[in-house]
């Protein structure tokens, strides 16, 4: 028995965008329309041409000069969704660009841009900085009508360079690949809802393959985005504020509303924009319960655990993990989404009810085992963009200024290297990885 698209709608009542998940059977997590790529009212034009001339503003170090003589503008014209998304991702990119553009980081930001930020972003329920949504989700076009991976390209970046639009085209793809996984899901629960066991392992295949498509897609990035330029010149405007993701980071910013009340306004701090704000790949975990303890760094690499439970938001201890974390620097709606998907039994706790079966087993596992090799995929990834290049920096510093007695008994070299999600990354990803192969149906 094959499951009807209109039962899921029933479950899910979200096949028709933006009510209430904003997600789609067809886009999954990305908008249904590509986003606008130019806000119409006269009143924003000043955004959109700093926003247009970004990279070259950085390349000068003249963001600070520009966004300084911007006015104070509201968004009191912005009428649709579509229009509050593209005023996000360019008062989120002006954002990290204000702060990290200059011999040294910001640690406040003006109210020319923190007063339609705080706004849009309240409204959209995300994060004032750039998030993997201001970056990815609502932040592309498509060239040509054909949606391939080279049609994609970012609407707006911090270089201009085609590694840039090539970092953002690749997520788009896995988005459009996964998006097509939604209904996947939404199947799965649906047959473990009706003991279906037959349609149940049908679908984890389908969920199989596509998987490993996702994988594939994934390491595409390597074709056409150098890990120099990554690291070196794109990175550095993806990181947050607020001691845990870089030492050099400025430890607090203050969101300036009025300059008259700067003394007394409050210092803020956020992570940096991570692909582990990806709705989606947090649905995969939910869907099949795989169960991770978070595990985050502070500045001096000490790490602290906490446990995850089944979405839940915190563990008994009020402590916060990892993918909880990176929730809140999700779209609202999405996280809505998480939440309620977390409601169903997982396919693994389905299966624990279920007679021992061979042809069960094997297919949860093959499943299984491509969410891992997507997970061992994305390590190589992140030690060809970031740690290899953050050891050659190392090892050229050390070249140019020699080592000093203090820094070699403070361990120089053994630091950790952190991602701009606040984590001690490989140790991170590696746990991530093995905690889900150890998942079995038992
Ligand atoms: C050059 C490309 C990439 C680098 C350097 C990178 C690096 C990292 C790092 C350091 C983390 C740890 C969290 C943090 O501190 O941010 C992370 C987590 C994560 N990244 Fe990436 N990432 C890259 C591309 C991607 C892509 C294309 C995706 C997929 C859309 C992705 C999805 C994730 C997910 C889901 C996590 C959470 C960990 C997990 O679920 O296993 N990343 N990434
Ligand atoms: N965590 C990564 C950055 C990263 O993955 C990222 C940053 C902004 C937007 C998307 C990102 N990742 C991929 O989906 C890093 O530490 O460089």
């Amino acid at each position: 028995m094959k499951i009807q698209v209109a039962r899921l709608v029933k479950l899910f009542p979200f096949h028709r965008a933006p009510r209430p998940y904003q997600v789609s059977l067809e886009t999954g997590f990305l908008p249904t329309k590509t986003p606008l790529d130019r806000l119409s009212s006269v009143k924003h034009a000043p955004w959109e041409n700093i926003f247009d001339q970004l990279p070259s503003l950085i390349s000068a170090s003249q963001v600070r000069a520009s966004i300084i003589a911007l006015p104070v503008l509201n968004c009191d014209e912005l009428a649709t969704v579509e229009e509050y998304r593209r005023a996000y991702a360019i008062l989120s990119l002006l954002t990290n660009a204000y702060i990290w553009n200059g011999p040294s980081p910001s640690d406040y930001l003006p109210p020319c841009i923190v007063v339609p930020l705080l706004e849009v972003a309240n409204v959209l329920h995300t994060k004032p900085l750039v998030t993997y949504a201001a970056i990815v989700l609502w932040n592309f076009r498509i060239r040509f009508h054909t949606p391939s991976t080279h049609n994609v390209e970012a609407l707006g970046t911090f270089t201009g360079s085609e590694d840039e639009s090539w970092f953002v085209a690749i997520m788009v793809a896995i988005e459009t690949q996964g998006g097509k996984c939604i209904a996947l899901l939404l199947k799965i629960i649906s047959a473990k809802e009706l003991k279906d066991d037959e349609s149940l392992f049908d679908y984890l295949e389908k969920l199989h393959q596509r998987l490993q498509q996702i994988q594939k897609t994934l390491l595409r990035l390597y074709e056409r985005c150098s890990p120099d330029v990554l690291y070196h010149r794109i990175r550095p405007y993806h990181a947050g504020f607020g001691g845990t993701s870089n030492k050099e980071l400025p430890k607090r910013v203050r969101y300036v509303k009025d300059f008259s009340e700067l003394g007394s306004t409050p210092c803020r701090q956020f992570i940096g924009g991570s692909g582990a704000q990806s709705t989606l790949l947090q649905c995969f975990d939910i869907i099949l319960g795989v169960q991770h303890v978070g595990l985050l760094s502070d500045t001096a690499g000490t790490i602290t655990r906490s446990l995850v439970g089944k979405g839940l938001p915190s563990d008994s201890n009020g402590d916060i993990g990892f993918q909880s974390r990176m929730r809140e620097y999700m779209p609202g709606p999405h996280k809505q989404f998480l939440k309620k998907l977390s409601e169903y039994p997982s396919v693994r706790g389905y299966l624990q009810t279920r007679p021992a079966n061979p042809s069960s087993t094997a297919a949860f596992s093959r499943t299984i085992a491509s969410v891992c090799a997507s997970r061992s995929a994305h390590i190589q990834i992140a030690t060809r963009y970031i740690i290899i290049p953050a050891r050659s920096e190392e090892r050229a510093k050390v070249q140019r200024n020699g080592i000093s007695n203090a820094q070699e008994k403070a361990g120089y070299g053994q630091e950790t290297i952190m991602g701009t999600g606040g984590t001690s990354t490989l140790p991170l990803l590696r746990r991530m990885r093995d905690e889900t192969s150890g998942v079995g149906t038992r």
